[in-house]
């Protein structure tokens, strides 16, 4: 059996396809025009394309964006600074700080700062508290991503076994929140799971967002269970390049898995755009709008 793909790129077409219309409409009925602030800190070349992604996806919608990268040596209260100011520009609706940060910077004191209306990784205490009452308005963007694409190509997933290996504040938590919202039965695994192997043969729904390149092999994947690849891992090629890669051996997990995101092209194609639904939604929100339903 070989899976089917599921197509990152293409369901993120469809979602900016419907942002563009909201965007031109709150434009013309409201001059309401939503603005992303990025903030990158120090020199990584990967967050640096990434945030780059991020500003011209912006533009192509129709937002305002600015940029502001600091230098590797910044320091916290340089940070914290430009955050409070982004919070008081009333033509800023969502600011993105890209993690990680540079050592000097405690990430818990940025968030500590972020004004929770224009979080838009919903990485603040208070929207990570709204996601676990039910009651988020922002969402973290590859978590919210990741229930499109379970949505549009398996449909319902309650009563399926859902497993998330990986507990991260960006990705895993949020991500374990949603499906349990959507009646899955979740396991969440990590480090110190053992057998996870064994874990992994139980899920439905294989969700890896651990960091390393293909580390779930494919006789860890139930036959037919949809396997959704959130790692993004770049490691040499042939001829001296470099390629990227998830955290499953794809070759392998196609031939058993039922679905399967690629890497690129599966769910980190609907981060970005995420992040776009976000802002649009925070800026209507910070208008007093009513929230669209994008
Ligand atoms: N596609 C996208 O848009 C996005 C992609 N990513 C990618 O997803 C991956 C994970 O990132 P992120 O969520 O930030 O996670 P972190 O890097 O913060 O954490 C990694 C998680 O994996 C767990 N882990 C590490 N080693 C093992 C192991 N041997 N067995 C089981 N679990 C293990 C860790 O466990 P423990 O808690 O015990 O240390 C931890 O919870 C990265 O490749 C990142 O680039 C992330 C966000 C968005
Ligand atoms: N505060 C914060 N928020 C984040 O959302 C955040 C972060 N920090 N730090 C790093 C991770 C990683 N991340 C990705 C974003 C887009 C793609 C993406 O566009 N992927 C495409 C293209 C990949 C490529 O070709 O390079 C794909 O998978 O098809 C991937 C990964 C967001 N992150």
């Amino acid at each position: 059996m070989t899976a089917a793909l599921i197509d990152g790129k293409a369901h993120a077409a469809k979602l900016k396809a419907r942002l563009i219309e909201e965007t031109a409409r709150l434009k013309a009925e409201h001059g309401l025009v939503p603005g992303l602030a990025t903030v990158l800190v120090g020199n990584d070349p990967a967050s640096e394309v990434y945030v780059r992604n991020k500003n011209k996806t912006a533009e192509a919608l129709g937002f305002k964006s600015v940029h502001h990268h600091l230098a590797e040596t910044a320091s916290e209260a340089e940070v914290l600074d430009l955050v409070r100011a982004l919070n008081a520009d009333p033509s800023v609706h969502g600011i993105l700080v890209q993690m990680p940060l540079p050592k000097q910077i405690r990430e818990q004191a940025v968030l500590d700062v972020l004004d929770p209306a224009k979080d838009v990784d919903a990485l603040t205490p208070t929207n990570a508290g709204l996601l676990l009452s039910g009651r988020a308005k922002l969402v973290s963007c590859t978590p919210a991503g990741m229930m499109i694409l379970l949505k549009e190509t398996i449909g319902a997933v309650a009563g399926l076994e859902a497993l998330v290996i990986g507990r991260s504040l960006l990705f895993g938590k949020p991500a374990a929140l949603l499906l349990q919202a959507a009646n899955a039965t979740v396991t969440m695994a990590h480090s110190k799971t053992r057998d996870l192997a064994e874990v992994c043969r139980r899920a439905d729904i294989l969700v890896a967002a651990i960091g390393k390149p293909e580390f779930v092999r494919g006789d860890w994947v139930k036959p037919g269970a949809t396997v959704i690849d959130v790692g993004i891992n770049r490691v040499p090629a042939a001829e001296g390049k470099t390629k990227l890669v998830g955290d499953v051996a794809f070759a392998e997990a196609v031939e058993r898995a039922g679905h399967i995101t690629p890497v690129p092209g599966g769910v980190g194609a609907m981060t970005i755009i995420c992040l776009m639904r976000n802002t649009l939604i925070a800026a209507a929100a910070l208008a007093g709008l009513a929230v669209p339903s994008v």
